[in-house]
Protein backbone atom coordinates (compact mmCIF):
# COMPACT_ATOMS: atom_id res chain seq x y z
CA UNK A 1 0.00 0.00 0.00
CA UNK A 2 1.43 3.59 -0.85
CA UNK A 3 1.77 5.42 2.27
CA UNK A 4 3.57 7.98 1.51
CA UNK A 5 2.70 11.52 2.94
CA UNK A 6 0.51 13.54 1.49
CA UNK A 7 2.48 16.96 0.76
CA UNK A 8 1.44 20.96 0.75
CA UNK A 9 4.35 22.78 -1.85
CA UNK A 10 4.20 26.36 -1.83
CA UNK A 11 6.84 28.70 -3.25
CA UNK A 12 9.58 27.33 -5.44
CA UNK A 13 12.93 27.96 -3.70
CA UNK A 14 16.36 28.68 -5.30
CA UNK A 15 19.50 29.12 -2.93
CA UNK A 16 22.59 30.61 -4.99
CA UNK A 17 26.28 30.48 -3.39
CA UNK A 18 28.66 32.57 -5.18
CA UNK A 19 32.29 33.20 -4.75
CA UNK A 20 33.36 36.00 -5.35
CA UNK A 21 36.71 36.68 -7.19
CA UNK A 22 38.00 38.95 -5.21
CA UNK A 23 41.61 38.83 -7.05
CA UNK A 24 39.76 40.19 -10.46
CA UNK A 25 37.23 42.44 -8.73
CA UNK A 26 40.44 44.27 -7.17
CA UNK A 27 41.53 45.11 -10.94
CA UNK A 28 38.55 46.95 -11.58
CA UNK A 29 38.59 50.25 -12.31
CA UNK A 30 36.68 52.04 -9.22
CA UNK A 31 34.23 53.68 -10.94
CA UNK A 32 33.09 50.88 -12.88
CA UNK A 33 33.08 48.59 -9.51
CA UNK A 34 30.57 51.28 -8.22
CA UNK A 35 28.30 51.39 -10.99
CA UNK A 36 28.41 46.99 -11.22
CA UNK A 37 27.94 47.74 -7.44
CA UNK A 38 24.62 49.75 -7.88
CA UNK A 39 23.19 47.73 -10.53
CA UNK A 40 23.22 44.52 -8.33
CA UNK A 41 21.69 46.41 -5.56
CA UNK A 42 19.09 48.05 -7.89
CA UNK A 43 18.47 44.50 -8.67
CA UNK A 44 17.87 43.44 -4.81
CA UNK A 45 15.61 46.34 -4.52
CA UNK A 46 13.22 45.45 -7.69
CA UNK A 47 13.40 41.55 -5.34
CA UNK A 48 12.39 43.18 -2.54
CA UNK A 49 9.36 44.96 -4.32
CA UNK A 50 8.28 41.21 -4.58
CA UNK A 51 8.62 40.91 -1.11
CA UNK A 52 6.89 43.94 0.08
CA UNK A 53 3.75 42.59 -2.70
CA UNK A 54 4.07 39.16 -0.55
CA UNK A 55 4.49 37.28 -4.40
CA UNK A 56 8.04 36.08 -3.45
CA UNK A 57 10.90 36.53 -0.79
CA UNK A 58 14.59 36.75 -0.65
CA UNK A 59 17.21 36.77 1.69
CA UNK A 60 21.06 37.59 0.92
CA UNK A 61 23.34 36.38 2.93
CA UNK A 62 27.60 36.73 3.54
CA UNK A 63 28.67 32.63 4.30
CA UNK A 64 31.38 32.66 7.09
CA UNK A 65 34.11 29.94 5.61
CA UNK A 66 35.27 29.26 2.03
CA UNK A 67 32.56 27.22 1.04
CA UNK A 68 30.86 30.31 -0.46
CA UNK A 69 31.11 34.06 -0.23
CA UNK A 70 27.40 35.22 -0.33
CA UNK A 71 24.16 33.52 -0.79
CA UNK A 72 21.16 34.53 -2.58
CA UNK A 73 17.70 32.78 -1.47
CA UNK A 74 15.13 33.43 -3.84
CA UNK A 75 11.04 31.78 -3.54
CA UNK A 76 8.87 32.02 -6.26
CA UNK A 77 5.67 30.66 -6.72
CA UNK A 78 6.90 28.95 -10.44
CA UNK A 79 9.81 27.28 -11.12
CA UNK A 80 9.80 29.48 -14.15
CA UNK A 81 10.55 32.49 -12.46
CA UNK A 82 13.69 31.28 -10.55
CA UNK A 83 15.18 30.68 -13.97
CA UNK A 84 14.26 34.09 -15.33
CA UNK A 85 15.92 35.41 -11.77
CA UNK A 86 18.73 33.20 -12.06
CA UNK A 87 19.01 34.72 -15.58
CA UNK A 88 19.04 37.74 -15.10
CA UNK A 89 21.49 37.70 -12.22
CA UNK A 90 24.18 36.06 -14.45
CA UNK A 91 23.74 39.22 -16.70
CA UNK A 92 24.67 41.82 -14.12
CA UNK A 93 28.15 42.87 -14.66
CA UNK A 94 28.76 41.72 -10.69
CA UNK A 95 28.31 38.05 -11.74
CA UNK A 96 31.11 38.52 -13.86
CA UNK A 97 33.02 38.39 -10.84
CA UNK A 98 31.61 35.05 -9.30
CA UNK A 99 32.20 31.94 -9.05
CA UNK A 100 29.10 29.50 -8.64
CA UNK A 101 29.64 27.89 -5.38
CA UNK A 102 26.73 25.63 -4.70
CA UNK A 103 22.98 26.30 -5.41
CA UNK A 104 19.77 24.08 -4.63
CA UNK A 105 16.47 23.89 -6.06
CA UNK A 106 13.39 22.73 -3.73
CA UNK A 107 9.90 23.90 -3.31
CA UNK A 108 8.35 25.06 0.30
CA UNK A 109 6.53 22.08 2.09
CA UNK A 110 4.72 20.99 4.67
CA UNK A 111 3.61 17.35 5.12
CA UNK A 112 0.35 15.67 6.80
CA UNK A 113 2.27 13.94 9.43
CA UNK A 114 0.51 15.97 12.23
CA UNK A 115 -2.00 17.50 10.36
CA UNK A 116 -5.83 17.02 11.88
CA UNK A 117 -8.56 16.11 10.13
CA UNK A 118 -10.28 18.63 8.06
CA UNK A 119 -12.52 19.12 5.31
CA UNK A 120 -11.29 22.54 4.59
CA UNK A 121 -8.98 23.10 1.75
CA UNK A 122 -5.67 23.67 3.78
CA UNK A 123 -4.04 25.87 0.83
CA UNK A 124 -6.95 28.63 2.24
CA UNK A 125 -5.96 28.26 5.81
CA UNK A 126 -3.47 31.59 6.66
CA UNK A 127 -1.45 29.55 9.33
CA UNK A 128 -0.89 26.81 6.67
CA UNK A 129 -0.66 29.54 3.69
CA UNK A 130 2.26 32.04 5.80
CA UNK A 131 4.60 28.49 5.81
CA UNK A 132 3.78 27.67 2.39
CA UNK A 133 4.57 31.35 1.13
CA UNK A 134 6.92 32.47 3.89
CA UNK A 135 7.42 36.03 4.76
CA UNK A 136 11.45 35.74 5.14
CA UNK A 137 12.21 37.71 8.81
CA UNK A 138 15.15 39.44 8.67
CA UNK A 139 17.29 37.61 11.24
CA UNK A 140 20.98 38.11 11.65
CA UNK A 141 22.13 34.54 10.73
CA UNK A 142 20.93 31.78 8.47
CA UNK A 143 21.87 28.43 8.20
CA UNK A 144 21.48 26.34 5.38
CA UNK A 145 22.27 22.19 5.06
CA UNK A 146 20.57 19.52 2.52
CA UNK A 147 19.49 16.01 4.36
CA UNK A 148 18.17 13.32 3.38
CA UNK A 149 16.23 10.02 5.25
CA UNK A 150 18.02 6.97 5.23
CA UNK A 151 17.28 3.73 2.88
CA UNK A 152 20.01 1.63 4.65
CA UNK A 153 18.96 -2.23 5.80
CA UNK A 154 16.70 -2.02 8.47
CA UNK A 155 17.03 1.83 8.99
CA UNK A 156 14.42 2.63 6.15
CA UNK A 157 12.18 5.45 6.41
CA UNK A 158 10.41 4.94 3.67
CA UNK A 159 9.92 1.22 4.94
CA UNK A 160 8.03 2.34 7.92
CA UNK A 161 4.41 2.15 8.29
CA UNK A 162 2.20 5.81 8.13
CA UNK A 163 2.13 5.83 12.08
CA UNK A 164 5.52 4.96 12.95
CA UNK A 165 6.56 7.83 11.33
CA UNK A 166 3.70 10.09 12.59
CA UNK A 167 5.05 9.06 15.82
CA UNK A 168 8.27 9.69 15.06
CA UNK A 169 7.93 13.17 13.59
CA UNK A 170 5.32 14.57 16.65
CA UNK A 171 8.94 13.77 18.55
CA UNK A 172 10.95 15.74 16.09
CA UNK A 173 8.19 18.56 15.93
CA UNK A 174 8.27 18.99 20.09
CA UNK A 175 12.11 19.39 19.95
CA UNK A 176 11.39 21.81 17.25
CA UNK A 177 8.85 23.94 19.19
CA UNK A 178 10.48 24.41 21.97
CA UNK A 179 12.88 26.65 19.80
CA UNK A 180 10.03 29.17 19.01
CA UNK A 181 10.79 32.45 18.78
CA UNK A 182 14.68 31.51 18.46
CA UNK A 183 14.78 29.77 15.32
CA UNK A 184 12.60 29.77 12.32
CA UNK A 185 12.52 26.60 9.69
CA UNK A 186 11.78 26.73 6.51
CA UNK A 187 11.78 22.87 4.99
CA UNK A 188 11.90 22.77 1.72
CA UNK A 189 11.24 19.78 -0.95
CA UNK A 190 13.75 18.15 -3.69
CA UNK A 191 13.18 15.21 -4.32
CA UNK A 192 13.30 14.91 -8.15
CA UNK A 193 14.66 18.45 -7.89
CA UNK A 194 17.97 18.32 -6.58
CA UNK A 195 20.73 15.68 -5.05
CA UNK A 196 19.28 15.37 -1.48
CA UNK A 197 15.62 15.14 -0.41
CA UNK A 198 15.17 18.76 1.70
CA UNK A 199 16.55 21.55 2.29
CA UNK A 200 16.78 22.67 5.77
CA UNK A 201 16.70 26.73 6.21
CA UNK A 202 16.87 28.20 9.90
CA UNK A 203 17.00 31.77 10.70
CA UNK A 204 17.99 33.04 14.11
CA UNK A 205 18.91 36.37 15.76
CA UNK A 206 21.69 34.29 18.52
CA UNK A 207 23.86 31.68 15.86
CA UNK A 208 24.20 29.39 18.37
CA UNK A 209 20.37 28.43 18.88
CA UNK A 210 21.53 26.65 15.05
CA UNK A 211 24.15 24.35 17.49
CA UNK A 212 21.82 23.62 20.12
CA UNK A 213 18.50 22.83 18.31
CA UNK A 214 20.36 20.82 15.62
CA UNK A 215 22.68 18.79 18.18
CA UNK A 216 19.48 18.15 20.06
CA UNK A 217 17.85 16.35 17.48
CA UNK A 218 20.47 14.12 16.64
CA UNK A 219 19.68 12.64 19.71
CA UNK A 220 16.05 12.29 18.65
CA UNK A 221 15.45 8.64 16.87
CA UNK A 222 14.05 10.75 13.32
CA UNK A 223 17.38 12.10 12.69
CA UNK A 224 19.70 9.98 14.97
CA UNK A 225 18.28 6.84 12.36
CA UNK A 226 17.17 8.07 9.66
CA UNK A 227 19.12 11.73 8.50
CA UNK A 228 21.93 11.70 6.56
CA UNK A 229 23.41 15.33 5.58
CA UNK A 230 25.02 17.22 3.38
CA UNK A 231 27.46 20.65 3.54
CA UNK A 232 26.63 23.00 6.33
CA UNK A 233 26.26 26.68 4.98
CA UNK A 234 25.95 29.45 8.17
CA UNK A 235 25.99 33.30 7.16
CA UNK A 236 25.10 36.70 8.71
CA UNK A 237 22.60 38.98 6.95
CA UNK A 238 23.69 41.95 4.00
CA UNK A 239 20.88 44.54 4.26
CA UNK A 240 21.00 48.23 3.83
CA UNK A 241 24.27 49.49 3.13
CA UNK A 242 26.19 46.22 3.61
CA UNK A 243 24.44 45.15 0.68
CA UNK A 244 26.84 47.23 -1.17
CA UNK A 245 30.13 47.98 1.31
CA UNK A 246 30.57 44.05 1.45
CA UNK A 247 31.41 44.50 -2.24
CA UNK A 248 33.68 47.49 -1.09
CA UNK A 249 37.63 47.50 -2.16
C1 LIG B 1 12.95 25.09 14.25
C2 LIG B 1 12.25 24.14 14.61
C3 LIG B 1 11.56 23.05 13.89
C4 LIG B 1 10.22 22.75 14.01
C5 LIG B 1 9.20 23.46 14.86
C6 LIG B 1 9.97 21.63 13.14
C7 LIG B 1 8.71 21.00 13.05
C8 LIG B 1 8.45 20.09 12.05
C9 LIG B 1 7.16 19.47 11.85
C10 LIG B 1 5.94 19.73 12.74
C11 LIG B 1 7.26 18.66 10.74
C12 LIG B 1 6.14 17.77 10.14
C13 LIG B 1 5.07 18.52 9.48
C14 LIG B 1 5.58 19.50 8.48
O1 LIG B 1 5.60 20.69 8.85
O2 LIG B 1 6.00 19.10 7.41
C15 LIG B 1 8.59 18.80 10.24
C16 LIG B 1 9.04 18.18 9.09
C17 LIG B 1 10.38 18.12 8.76
N1 LIG B 1 11.44 18.67 9.46
FE1 LIG B 1 11.30 19.85 11.06
N2 LIG B 1 11.14 21.25 12.51
C18 LIG B 1 12.13 22.09 12.94
C19 LIG B 1 13.48 22.06 12.60
C20 LIG B 1 14.00 21.10 11.74
C21 LIG B 1 15.39 20.84 11.54
C22 LIG B 1 16.52 21.53 12.24
C23 LIG B 1 15.51 19.84 10.62
C24 LIG B 1 16.79 19.17 10.17
C25 LIG B 1 16.98 17.84 10.90
C26 LIG B 1 18.26 17.74 11.69
O3 LIG B 1 18.39 16.75 12.46
O4 LIG B 1 19.15 18.58 11.57
C27 LIG B 1 14.19 19.49 10.20
C28 LIG B 1 13.90 18.57 9.22
C29 LIG B 1 12.60 18.31 8.82
C30 LIG B 1 12.27 17.54 7.65
C31 LIG B 1 13.27 16.96 6.67
C32 LIG B 1 10.90 17.43 7.60
C33 LIG B 1 10.08 16.68 6.54
C34 LIG B 1 10.06 15.24 6.92
C35 LIG B 1 9.22 14.36 6.07
O5 LIG B 1 9.51 13.14 6.07
O6 LIG B 1 8.29 14.82 5.41
N3 LIG B 1 13.29 20.24 10.92
N4 LIG B 1 9.32 19.62 11.07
Amino acid sequence: MNEAAITLDGWYVLHDFRQMDWASWKQVDPELRKQATEEFVAFLDEMQLADDAKTGAHAFYTIVGQKADFMLMTLRPTMDELQELEARFNKLTIADFTIPAYSYVSVVELSNYLAGESNEDPYQNPHVRARLYPELQRSQYICFYPMDKRRDGDDNWYMLPMQERKDLMRSHGLIGRSYAGKVKQIISGSVGFDDFEWGVTLFSDDVLQFKKLIYEMRFDEVSARYAEFGSFFTGTILAGEKRSTFFNI
